[in-house]
């Protein structure tokens, strides 16, 4: 593979879905004549041979001595950095320290000095976790051991200004430990010592302050929010799809396919779905989390084979290596050089993993035969024929994508190339793979290669095929909740949701202060569909224009018409009175207050969004106390 440009592909920048119709000239134009999925990807993968495309060796580029020239080169690199540094231009010297990185190799002594010193340039612009970012990755790279007092007791202090005592301590403790690694005289040595003295001093400080604070936040009246919350579903478990609750069902409606509906009233704050990832892995941007566990270690340890994903301890490395890392191991440079999304490709390459260490080659590819000839109506998929959905995990997400008819045949061409690559060096890796199989092995349509599939997070990616099903709304009745660090992902309603409604999450972040055109924009761009929820169907005004007045036309029922003013300058009173701290003290009355001008208002109605926004700022502000 000769053109691995490894760290030059931004997985947040667009995928260029004609890299490889580029390259062969228009062949993608023949896909669209073959009928079935295999066939497909049979054509693909002959002509991306034909072509000398497919990696026939998995030689990296030689890992050369660098020559005197290039060594000269890195060396004024580097200075430039340092004078802008010198000269307190922070941001400019962060770029240049960034373009060494990007011409040099992970893992290596160079790029762990431009990671530090990027580092030290981020931490003067106030860019503190981004520092600490890079200073992770620097400590999970070869570094020079005689900076490794220095690099720690770094760490230690961006720590402290993270507000993070006993992580600082920590590096500290660590820093002290590499001192004798250092080339630094004995009375550099007890300078250092006495300084990082005085640091540890101030974290102690600084711990016995935070102590505090938790003690008076927690002796607040609310007994229920001191004490861990075990999350649980309203109604008991559902026993067809055992994440969510049994207060839902799965059905389908014409304009958004299945989704699922509440068979019961459901209540703000009822739990409606928890589910743990199939499948997940670490999210590029955010190289220095445990690729086992997703934790963000304070030493990151890189993988003693690839130094290209890292982990919190040698049980989560042992763990990962048992779990497939074995085989991605001696591929994973070059997964990371292939066009895309790179946190998707690697994604499905797990996947594919799991699938085939859990029911064994032959059986996995007749499931997906099996599966894809006698299932072919997106409606019923994932039904079995008394209507109950199949909640095994592999149907299920299977099951989740009908997207290749909304694939343009460029996209579905580039999916296919890039299954073939990710086969083809699999099989380069020891993997052994049957010619007969490979068709049924990699199927594009049930490929998470896609964008659709990718959470927003900024630490990792996940796939929750139970979660999966809930559709999308502008004015979403459940939210989610819970790190992804932690995994398990809990869905709550934030709406009352009455018996016979659907329940829809949003997709989007930050969809509250869009007008409906950018919205129907985005989701039409990032998840291929045209959103038919009942705030863009009705047009509803936008937040700032919505109406805050009752009148006969938005009262529904005139009886309560008082009752509804009354509890109204109530709540604009409680607004205006109760400090933002404190607001998760009142949750009940909140969600009171909702349901009174959810039964009696008609939406969209100023006050109801009002609270809800209030509501949603309690669950974040929870999720952040319990759950992280
Ligand atoms: C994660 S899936 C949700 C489950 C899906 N409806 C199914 O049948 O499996 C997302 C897909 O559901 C459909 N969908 C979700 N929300 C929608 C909305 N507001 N309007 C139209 N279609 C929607 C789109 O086809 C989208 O690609």
């Amino acid at each position: 593979m000769s053109n691995a440009t490894y760290g030059r592909e931004n997985p947040l920048q667009t995928v260029n879905y004609s890299h490889y119709t580029d390259r062969l000239k228009k062949p993608a134009d023949a896909l669209s004549e073959l009928k079935s999925a295999d066939n497909k990807f049979l054509f693909t993968r002959a002509l991306l041979m034909e072509h000398g495309i497919l990696p026939t060796t998995l030689d990296r580029p030689a890992k050369s001595d660098k020559s005197q020239e290039e060594l000269i080169k890195l060396m004024a690199e580097m200075e430039i950095g340092f004078d802008l540094q010198i000269g307190g231009k922070y941001k400019e010297a962060a770029k240049q320290f960034s373009m060494i990185l990007i011409d040099s190799e992970p893992g290596t002594e160079d790029h762990a000095q431009a990671l530090f010193q990027r580092a030290m340039s981020l931490f003067q612009m106030g860019l503190y976790t981004q520092c600490l970012m890079d200073v992770r990755q620097a400590m999970g790279s070869k570094y020079p051991p005689e900076i490794g007092s220095i690099l720690y007791k770094f760490a230690g202090l961006v720590h402290r200004h993270l507000g993070r005592p006993k992580e600082a301590k920590t590096c500290y403790v660590e820093c002290l430990r590499r001192l004798n690694d250092s080339n630094l005289t004995s009375e550099q040595q007890n300078q250092f010592r006495s300084e990082v003295a005085i640091a540890m001093d101030r974290c102690k400080f600084r711990e016995k302050k935070e102590e505090t604070k938790e003690e008076t936040y927690w002796s607040s009246d609310d007994s229920a929010l001191g004490r861990p919350i075990v999350e649980k579903l309203v109604g008991g478990r559902n026993e067809n799809i055992p994440a969510l609750s049994a207060f839902l069902e799965l059905k389908s409606s014409i304009n958004m396919g299945r989704g699922v509906y509440a068979t019961h009233d459901i209540n703000p704050g009822d739990v409606v779905a928890i589910e743990k990832p199939y499948i997940y892995g670490g999210w590029l941007l955010h190289k220095a989390c445990c690729h086992n566990c997703l934790k963000v270690p304070i030493f990151p340890i890189p993988c003693t084979n690839c130094s290209l994903v890292y982990y919190c301890s040698k049980t989560c490395m042992d763990k990962s290596m048992k779990d497939g890392h074995n085989f991605v191991c001696p591929i994973i440079f070059f997964i990371r050089s292939m066009p895309g999304i790179t946190d998707l490709n690697e994604l499905a390459l797990k996947w594919l993993l799991k699938e085939l260490s859990k029911m064994g080659l032959k059986k996995y590819c007749s499931l997906v035969d099996t599966y894809s000839k006698s299932q072919t109506d997106s409606m019923t998929r994932g039904f079995n024929d008394d209507g109950q959905y199949k909640s095994d995990n592999f149907l299920t997400a299977y099951s989740l994508d009908i997207c290749e008819e909304k694939m343009s045949i460029d996209e579905m061409f580039f999916f296919n190339c890039i299954a073939a690559e990710i086969l083809q060096y699999l099989m380069l890796s020891g993997f052994k793979i049957q010619e007969c199989y490979l068709a049924s092995l990699i199927n594009v349509e049930r490929f998470p290669l896609k964008s659709k599939y990718y959470v927003t997070h900024p630490t990792a990616l996940a796939l929750y095929p139970s979660i999966g099903l809930f559709n999308h709304s502008c004015d979403a009745n459940i939210k989610r909740s819970g790190k992804l660090s932690k995994k398990t992902r809990v869905m709550r309603a934030i709406q009352p949701i009455p018996k016979g409604r659907q329940l829809f999450f949003n997709y989007g972040r930050f969809f509250d202060n869009m007008k409906k055109e950018t919205r129907q924009e985005i989701c039409l761009d990032c998840f291929k569909f045209e959103c038919c929820c009942q705030s863009c169907l009705e047009n509803w005004p936008h937040y700032d224009s919505m109406p805050g007045g009752l009148s006969a036309m938005n009262i529904l029922n005139p009886s309560m018409a008082d009752t509804v003013i009354k509890e109204c300058k109530r709540f604009e009173k409680f607004l205006n009175t109760v400090d933002r701290a404190d607001y998760h003290l009142h949750l009940d009355y909140l969600n009171g207050f909702l349901k009174l001008l959810f039964t009696n208002v008609k939406l969209p109605f100023k006050k109801y969004y009002e609270c809800l926004n209030v509501i949603d700022h309690i669950y974040t502000k929870l999720d952040y106390l319990t759950l992280g």
